[in-house]
């Protein structure tokens, strides 16, 4: 489990997060919704300790972030940090000679499941595949969380259907999802649990199942009672 436990994080005077909690479960896909620059980036970037708080801890499995933490969690960026020049398969060599954590067999697998192929540039990739490069070298790591910034956006809709299949396959079974989204709609349907976000803090936090069953509503229905108050 990945516990956030009451982060604040001020930029210069400016207060981004004023006491953040939350937590997001192994096998489940754990969703900040919040308008931009609410913070969500801020939050992903906490949990893989690239950013100093100002206050507050964060947990993974019980443990305070140190420098294993890495071999637990990983984060998937919106753009892609490999050299353009490189081929796929230059950027997967790179992760396996820096990851050992890196599981070739699965991304072996990624590489069919998205329909790519090794010898394409990354230069050349268009925005769709690019986004499922970038998805290909995180999912091909034996963690147990994933961190996503806004993996949907900016996407066509064929493309945008496939990375949501991979989340529904093995291929993310078991592991612990966060994604960052302001557009729900799309993937609303494979998000177990949602946060939502303004101001800096935490304004709900609910099991979107238990919502739909107990109260008939869509995570939707929730994010406009809340935010439209
Ligand atoms: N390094 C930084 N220095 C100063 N201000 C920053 C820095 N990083 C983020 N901010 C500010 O903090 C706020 C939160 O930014 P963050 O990127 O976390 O928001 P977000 O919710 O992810 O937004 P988006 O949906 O646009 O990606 C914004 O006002 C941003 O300008």
């Amino acid at each position: 489990m990945i516990e956030v436990k009451d982060i604040k994080k001020k930029f210069g005077r400016k207060k981004v997060l004023d006491g953040v909690s939350f937590t997001a479960n192994k096998g489940e896909i754990t969703c900040l919704i919040g308008i931009n620059g609410v913070g969500k980036t801020t939050i992903l970037n906490a949990i893989m300790a690239l950013t100093p708080l100002n206050k507050g801890e964060i947990l993974i499995n019980g443990e305070k972030l140190n420098k294993h933490s890495f071999e637990k969690v990983t984060f998937i960026p919106d753009a892609i940090t490999m050299l353009p020049q490189m081929t796929i398969a230059d950027a997967m060599q790179f992760m396996q000679d820096f990851y050992k954590t890196w599981n070739q067999e699965r991304a072996t697998e990624l590489l069919g499941f998205f329909r790519l192929e090794e010898t394409e540039k990354i230069a050349s990739l268009s925005k769709g595949n690019t986004a499922k490069i970038n998805l290909l070298l995180g999912l091909a790591l034996d963690v147990d969380f994933l961190l996503m910034d806004e993996p949907f956006s900016g996407i066509d809709i064929f493309s945008r259907e496939q990375i949501a299949e991979v989340f529904t396959s093995h291929l993310v079974e078991g592991r612990g999802v966060i994604i960052t989204t302001h557009e729900v709609h799309d993937i609303e349907h494979l998000i177990d649990k949602v946060v939502l976000l303004d101001n800096g803090v935490v304004l709900k936090e609910f099991n979107s199942e238990e919502v739909r069953e107990n109260e008939g509503k869509s995570v939707v229905d929730v994010m406009r009672e809340v935010y439209h108050k």
